[in-house]
């Protein structure tokens, strides 16, 4: 199965965004499309082998939209110039329509002011109310600013299908078209005692409103993919490299693996790569959300974009182009603004009948009012108003444009969201699951006891240390790390191991010159049936420090005991207290000992501990939770957690843990840093607020107004909507529903503690 997003153009309103999925749908091979109309986007899953991106963007055309793989865009040449030309085209072209319309409609609506107040005006000049003098005047806006109205209704009713266009270039032409009549046979109208009044005004009052919408649409929605060029923004324009001793600065694409590149104070670095000389601080702020510049020294990690603060240093780069972590991270922010969130759905299948039912219910009531009135020009004004204030344009709106803003304002706080779906789900969540190791500790242990059966007599220590650090170089957790470092700080040599082997969940083994050697838990022992009784009390203090217990047996004997301690994160303590605040449960998760594990939940105040737990239970444990009927959150940074964190309804990975775990999460956390789940639960929170809001405004207009638009009122209370306030009210939602989403950009993680 292939995986591609495609950037679409030519979509004015919701039900674009589902003829398109109709279309990309119907191609075989394709087994599963979603468009996303406030993105512009389409993701695509289909059989490469059954059809191709040809093939589909074929069908996009044949539809009447055009549609190119997002790849083919250069993400770090700065902000995709093709798509900004375009839309900048789109908004010049706007701009001169709704102009030329806004001073024809101001013309038109002073000629008919004496027909609509029905006053003698003096100062307006007689001829401006002259129907043929109106007629001239609205024609251009009728078939120049509202082209694209027919155009776009014209491709619609291709399909068979119906949009906003359709409503709107039927709405302005019923009213266009009946003008024609009393223009060309006023004597006909004079004849039967009616007055030849003409509706010129209304269709180009109507026509320039819409396009100013458009025009304010247009703008905002430029501005909901702000994140994304602030990020790519983030990148630096050149770098300074080492070559043959000297010092050249180059553009940054050309750049490549392996370069040794000069970083002085102040400057930014300019692609990933691992320092090999030099020391600084670096600010990581604008990519992991954290606030306090982080320590730099040979071996460590810099990330491309982020500030070198204090000191001079060189790296060498291991990461450029597209696999920089901002450059993944775009991508990422991208997907996820294209994605569609489970609430747009329902917006989505209401669209799809919306239309007709509308065209219906105009139809309905002009037959109801020209039936029981006679009266054309009362049947006339409520059906066009019917039509022009349905039109369900904002309803397409709503969702997208928040997920969009929400999914942007993540990755500045360092979250990424991959899809809408896990924005949206995140604020339901009940149960948070925490993995203890690298998750509410910082994943950085140390050996800080080390107690031996047989003394230190005889360098039997030193042997007992390189036996175990021997074996444990071969592991990559990070307690065997500890262990490893240890060793390297007491200055042991390591020897040669054979038949290493790792048993997940229990430990290490392997056998160095001739001696077999297990390292590993108590558990585990008793499994291999090694008796563990020497050194109980030692463990048993050990793990009442939340340390991490290890056995080490050589030959079967038990010869010693490690003490390994992993320094809790500062802020996990007042990251779970907020976790439970907002009201959710939090359990630890961990494969470590019940004791050590208790003592840690105690010291950062969690009450559940699900202790032991083997790795391949870990997802079952979440899973059993989920059958107690909670939304669980599982937050995890091990190879271990990738499948909990899969299981799990929102899986959150912790950014500087493993790949794996990232892959399998919906949600990263860049920075180590647990608060920001309280912040990621916060923004989702004021998302789907923000959501509701939107959907709320854009079914308000079409809720109320059409019946009052039917003429509901009419019999009442006199009142009728002028198709004129229609167009404005329907203008003015789409607006509104913009508007509203730009104001998540002020979204602020809330301190809750
Ligand atoms: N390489 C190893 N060397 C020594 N002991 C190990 C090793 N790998 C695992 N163990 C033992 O097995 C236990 C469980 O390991 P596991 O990887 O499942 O969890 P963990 O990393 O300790 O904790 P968490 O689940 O919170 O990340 C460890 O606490 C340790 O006692
Ligand atoms: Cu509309
Ligand atoms: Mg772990």
């Amino acid at each position: 199965m292939e995986n591609t997003t495609l950037k679409l153009r030519g979509m004015s309103c919701a039900s674009c965004a589902s003829s398109i999925e109709d279309a990309i749908n119907s191609v075989p091979g394709v087994n599963e499309c979603i468009v996303n109309f406030g993105a512009q986007q389409a993701t695509v899953k289909y059989d490469p082998r059954r059809t191709d991106l040809k093939a589909i963007q074929e069908a996009v055309d044949v539809a009447g939209y055009s549609a190119y793989p997002l790849q083919e865009q250069n993400l770090m040449a700065g902000e995709d110039d093709a798509e900004k030309r375009y839309r900048l085209r789109e908004s010049r072209d706007l701009m001169r329509k709704v102009m030329a319309g806004g001073i024809i409609s101001t013309v038109l609506v002073i000629g008919s002011l004496p027909m609509m107040t029905g006053l003698h005006l003096p100062f307006i000049p007689a001829w401006l109310h002259n129907p043929w003098v109106q007629l001239i005047l609205t024609t251009p806006v009728q078939f120049w600013c509202g082209y694209s109205f027919y155009i776009n209704g014209w491709k619609a009713l291709k399909r068979h299908a119906a949009t906003m266009d359709t409503l709107i270039s039927l709405g302005t032409s019923a009213a266009y078209f009946y003008s024609l009549f009393p223009t060309l046979f006023p004597s006909f109208f004079i004849n039967q005692g009616l007055t030849p009044d003409v509706y010129y005004e209304t269709a180009a009052v109507v026509i320039t409103l819409i396009l100013l919408g458009k025009l304010f649409e247009n703008r905002a929605k430029g501005q909901t993919s702000e994140a994304i060029r602030k990020l790519i923004g983030l990148q630096a324009k050149t770098a300074r490299l080492i070559r043959n001793g000297q010092e050249v600065d180059v553009p940054i694409e050309e750049v490549i693996i392996g370069d040794v590149i000069l970083v002085r104070p102040g400057e930014k670095i300019p692609v990933d790569g691992e320092v090999i000389e030099g020391a600084s601080t670096i600010d990581e702020g604008m990519v992991t959300g954290e606030s306090l510049p982080v320590k730099k020294q040979p071996g460590d990690e810099v990330i491309g974009a982020t500030i070198n603060k204090t000191g001079s240093f060189k790296f060498r780069a291991t990461r450029v182009g597209s696999d920089t972590v901002l450059a993944q991270i775009v991508q990422l922010v991208q997907q996820a603004q294209g994605s569609k969130a489970p609430i747009q759905r329902l917006a989505d299948q209401v669209t799809g009948w919306f239309v007709p039912a509308v065209i219906a219910i105009a139809l309905l009531t002009f037959i109801i009012w020209f039936n029981f009135t006679g009266n054309m020009t009362l049947a006339l004004i409520t059906t066009v108003g019917v039509l022009i204030i349905a039109c369900p344009c904002a309803l397409g709106l709503a969702t997208p444009t928040s997920v969009m803003v929400g999914t942007g304002k993540g990755a500045e706080n360092g979250i990424l969201i991959k899809g809408a779906e896990s924005l949206e789900l995140a604020h339901k969540i009940q149960t948070i699951v925490l993995d203890k190791t690298g998750t509410i500790t910082q994943g950085k242990p140390t050996v800080t006891d080390f107690v031996t059966v047989n003394g230190t007599a005889n360098g039997n220590e030193m042997r007992l240390v390189q036996l175990t650090a021997s074996v444990e170089r071969n592991s990559e957790h990070p307690l065997a790390e500890a262990v490893v470092r240890y060793a390297q700080f007491q200055e042991v040599a390591l020897a040669n191991v054979k038949e290493f082997e790792a048993i997940t969940g229990s430990g290490v083994q392997g056998i160095v010159s001739g001696h077999l050697v297990q390292i590993g838990t108590q558990r585990w022992m008793s499994e291999l049936g090694i008796d563990a009784q020497v050194l109980q009390q030692d463990k048993e203090r050990l793990e009442y420090l939340g340390k991490t217990a290890i056995w080490i047996a050589v030959d079967g004997q038990i010869q010693g005991l490690m003490g390994i301690s992993d320094a809790i994160k500062p802020t996990s303590i007042q990251a779970i207290r907020a976790l439970q605040k907002l009201g959710l449960e939090v359990v630890m998760l961990t494969g470590d000992n019940r004791r050590t594990a208790e003592t840690i939940a105690r010291e950062v105040g969690i009450e559940r501990v699900l202790a032991e737990v083997r790795p391949d239970q870990k997802a079952a444990t979440v899973k059993k939770l989920q059958s107690e009927g909670k939304i669980v959150a599982m937050v995890g940074d091990g190879i271990n957690d990738a499948p909990a964190l899969a299981q799990a309804d929102v899986g959150m990975a912790i950014g500087t843990g493993t790949d794996v775990a990232i892959a399998a999460s919906d949600i990263t956390l860049i920075s180590g840093d647990l608060r920001s789940i309280v912040t990621a639960i916060q923004l989702s929170r004021a998302t789907i607020r923000n959501i509701r809001q939107n959907l709320f405004f854009a079914f308000i207009y079409n809720v109320a107004g059409i019946p009052i638009a039917a003429g509901i009122l009419f019999p009442i209370f006199g009142w009728l909507l002028n198709p004129i306030i229609a167009g404005a009210a329907m203008a003015f939602s789409s607006v509104s529903v913009v508007t509203n989403a730009l104001r998540l950009r002020k979204f602020q993680a809330k301190p809750v503690a």
